[in-house]
C-alpha cells in the first residue's frame, strides 16, 4: 500500500518525510502538486506533497489540498495523512479544520483523529491542550509568531473556530489503555457523531497506540509524531547512496521563532553573518539584494555564512506596523528567495533554509520539484538531496522551533559523514 501525505508547509513536509524514512518507508517529497501526467518516482511507498498552504485563505488551502489528494490518488495511494504543525499553526479562520473536512468528504470518510503531539520535540497533548516543552502553547514563544500567533492551547476550541464539524476528545485515560481498548473508545465517540477527534498523547508509545487504533481509517491527521506508528507493507527501504557533498555552504533564515533566534545568536559568533532589515528592503529592494550578494561573494569560499532577516518580536512588530503583517513577511520571503536563487547560481551546493514559509519561497525560486531524504540532523530536520541542472544540491529545511542551539554550526558535520559517490 502506498501512503499519500499532504503537508501544509515545506519544513513540515521534510519533517514527516524524515519520520517515515526512519520507519523504513522509501519516501519521495514533492514540492507543490506535480502537473497532471507527471508520475511519482517508482519504488516510493510514501509520497509527501509539500504545499505552502498554512496561511492562505481557507478556500485556497482547501483547493490546493484537494488537488494534492487527487494527484496522490492517481499515483495509487490508498491511505492519506494530512500533516500540519506540531504547534497547530493556523489562522483563526483555518486551515486545519477546513482542509481536514474537505479531505474527509472527498474520501467519503466519517471521522478522523487530530494528533499534533510530537514528543521528540517536546510537543504533548493532555486533556485536549497542547504543550510545548511543558508550557501551554499559549505561554510558549509561539504566541509571538509573525503570521500565526498561537494564543490558545485548547485544541477543541481552536478547531471549533475553524470548522462546524463536531469535535471530540479521546482523553489520556483511554489512550493509555493501549491499542486493544482505544479503538472501542474512538468508535464510541464516532457513533456519537464526533468527526474530528482530538487525541491526547504524551509519549511515542501513545502515538503507536493511536496509529494502530486508526489503521483502518482512510485519513489520519497530525504532526509527524504519529508516523512513528506506521510501517511500510514491504521490506524496509535500503539507504539511498548519496553523493559526497561539495560546493559552498550557506544559511538563509526568515524564521523569527525563538529557537532560530538562539541558533542565529550562536552562529553569528563563529561565522560571517549579514542581517537584512525588512524596512530597508521595503525602501530599496534591489540595492539591498545586490549589496547582500556582494557581501556573500567576499566571504571565504570554504566556510559557511549566514544571511538572515529574522527579527525579535519587537522588530517584527515594528516592520508589521509599517508594512502590514502579510506584506512584511512576504517581502522578506521574496528577498531570501531571490538570494537562494543567486547563491545557488553562484556555487552554493549545501544550503540550510530556516523557516517553513521561507523554505517554500526559496525552493519555489530554485524550481526544485523533488527531494530525497538524507541523514537526520535533529528531530524533524533531515538533510535532503535535490538535483538541479544535473548537479546535486543539499538542502536542509529547518522548522522554526526545531534544532538545538548549535544547529547552524553542527548541521554540516552530519553531511561530512556522507562519503559514497
Ligand atoms: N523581522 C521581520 N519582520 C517581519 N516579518 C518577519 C521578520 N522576520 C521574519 N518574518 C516573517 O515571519 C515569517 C516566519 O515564518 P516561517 O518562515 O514559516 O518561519 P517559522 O518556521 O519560524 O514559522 C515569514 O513570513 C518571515 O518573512
Ligand atoms: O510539526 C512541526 O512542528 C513542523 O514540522 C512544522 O510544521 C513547523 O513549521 P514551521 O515552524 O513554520 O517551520
Amino acid at each position: 500500500m502506498r501512503y499519500g501525505c499532504i503537508a501544509d508547509d515545506f519544513t513540515g513536509a521534510s519533517d514527516l518525510a524524515n519520520t517515515l524514512t526512519q520507519q523504513g518507508f522509501q519516501v519521495a517529497q514533492l514540492l507543490g502538486v506535480p502537473p497532471e501526467g507527471v508520475a511519482a518516482p517508482g519504488g516510493a511507498d510514501a509520497l509527501v506533497v509539500a504545499l505552502k498552504s498554512r496561511t492562505l485563505p481557507a478556500g485556497e488551502a482547501v483547493a490546493q489540498s484537494l488537488a494534492a489528494l487527487h494527484w496522490l490518488q492517481q499515483q495509487g495511494c490508498q491511505r492519506f495523512y494530512f500533516k500540519y504543525c506540531s504547534t497547530f499553526d493556523s489562522t483563526p479562520s483555518g486551515n486545519i479544520g477546513p482542509v481536514t473536512e474537505a479531505l474527509l468528504d472527498a474520501l467519503n470518510a466519517d471521522w478522523t483523529i487530530i494528533c499534533p503531539a510530537f514528543p521528540a520535540t517536546g510537543r504533548t497533548v493532555y486533556q485536549g491542550h497542547l504543550f510545548v516543552h511543558g508550557a501551554l502553547l499559549s505561554d510558549s514563544p509561539m504566541r509571538h509568531h509573525p503570521l500565526t500567533p498561537m494564543t490558545d492551547a485548547n485544541l477543541l476550541r481552536l478547531l471549533g473556530a475553524q470548522t462546524q464539524l463536531p469535535v471530540g476528545l479521546l482523553p489520556y485515560a483511554e489512550v493509555r489503555r493501549g491499542a486493544e481498548a482505544a479503538p472501542q473508545a474512538l468508535d464510541h465517540l464516532a457513533r456519537q457523531g464526533r468527526r474530528l477527534i482530538v487525541t491526547d498523547a504524551l509519549t511515542e508509545t501513545d502515538l503507536r497506540t493511536l496509529a494502530e487504533a486508526t489503521q483502518a481509517l482512510p485519513l489520519i491527521t497530525g504532526a509527524s509524531g504519529l508516523a512513528v506508528g506506521l510501517r511500510p507493507n514491504g521490506s524496509s527501504a535500503s539507504a539511498r547512496a548519496l553523493p559526497a557533498p561539495a560546493g559552498r555552504r550557506a544559511i538563509l533564515s526568515g524564521s523569527a521563532s525563538a529557537a532560530t533566534l538562539e541558533q542565529i545568536g550562536r552562529a553569528r559568533a563563529l561565522m560571517p553573518s549579514l542581517k537584512l532589515d525588512v524596512l530597508n528592503l521595503a525602501d530599496d529592494f534591489e540595492a539591498q539584494i545586490s549589496s547582500a550578494l556582494h557581501w556573500a561573494g567576499q566571504q571565504p569560499p570554504d566556510a559557511p555564512f549566514l544571511i538572515y532577516g529574522s527579527g525579535t518580536p519587537e522588530e517584527v512588530q515594528q516592520a508589521q506596523a509599517r508594512l502590514g503583517a502579510a506584506q512584511a513577511g512576504a517581502l522578506l520571503e521574496r528577498a531570501l528567495a531571490v538570494l537562494a536563487g543567486q547563491l545557488v547560481a553562484g556555487g552554493v551546493r549545501q544550503l540550510i533554509v530556516a523557516g517553513g514559509e521561507t523554505s517554500a519561497a526559496a525552493l519555489q525560486a530554485l524550481e526544485v520539484q523533488l527531494l530525497h531524504i538524507g541523514p537526520e540532523i535533529a528531530p524533524g530536520v533531515p538533510w535532503t538531496l535535490a538535483e538541479r541542472e544535473g548537479e546535486p544540491l543539499y538542502l536542509a529545511l529547518k522548522s522554526g522551533n526545531f534544532g538545538g542551539p548549535d544547529f547552524f554550526l553542527e548541521a554540516w558535520k552530519v553531511l561530512e559523514g556522507v562519503h559514497s559517490a
